[in-house]
């Protein structure tokens, strides 16, 4: 038979309840940064695919001011654990004029966020925030910080809640680091 490449091991690294309790307390926290959004004016809420589609359906439910909801497709993890330096955006969004929270699943070497940013901000939105489950700091290579952050977490590659190694892991209900 001939050698296959072992299947790394997830290793648990944050609970499913953790994760929870901290979406719970950023969608309170974010509903109180948008007193003024009504539903004539909603907050017009932005999700990364695919990474984030996870943390934003339980973020948005945990959010208690009128929002609507658009996906942008960021991509430039191809394969493995390293970005290509690249980033294919994909999106037809209505912003003009609208207070936008972007949510990510991962801010990294913070390349995607920086370009969905640029991006963006040709729309010409009245404002942008960053809302981010996880972010690593120790990694970071392009300017980008975000506006609210789940999880400041150590420079390991991280799957689960979404999050994929090579499309892998996004159905686990827990984060863990990716092992082997
Ligand atoms: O800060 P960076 O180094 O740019 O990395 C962060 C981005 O990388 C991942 O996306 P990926 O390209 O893997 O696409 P996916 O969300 O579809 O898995 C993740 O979902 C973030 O969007
Ligand atoms: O740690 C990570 N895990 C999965 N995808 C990612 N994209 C950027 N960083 C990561």
């Amino acid at each position: 038979m001939p050698a296959s490449t072992p299947e790394p091991r997830p290793t648990p690294f944050i609970t499913a309840e953790a994760i929870a309790k901290r979406v719970a307390e950023m969608g309170s926290a974010i509903s109180k940064a948008y007193p003024e959004a009504t539903a004539e004016n909603p907050l017009a809420v932005v999700a990364v695919l695919k990474g984030a589609f996870i943390f934003a359906a339980d973020l948005m439910r945990a959010l208690t001011v009128p929002c609507t909801l658009q996906f942008i497709s960021a991509s430039s993890y191809k394969s493995g654990t390293t970005s290509s330096g690249s980033v294919e955006l994909n999106h037809d969004l209505d912003v003009r004029g609208k207070d936008v929270l972007i949510i990510e699943d991962i801010v990294d070497t913070g390349l995607t966020i920086l370009r969905i940013s640029e991006a963006l901000a040709a729309l010409k939105p009245a404002s942008i925030r960053i809302c981010t489950l996880l972010d690593k700091p120790a990694a970071r290579i392009h300017p980008a910080r975000a506006d609210y952050i789940g999880f400041k977490v150590p420079d390991r590659f991280l799957i689960g809640y979404g999050i994929d190694w090579n499309e892998r892991f996004r159905e686990l209900s827990y984060l863990a680091m990716l092992e082997g």
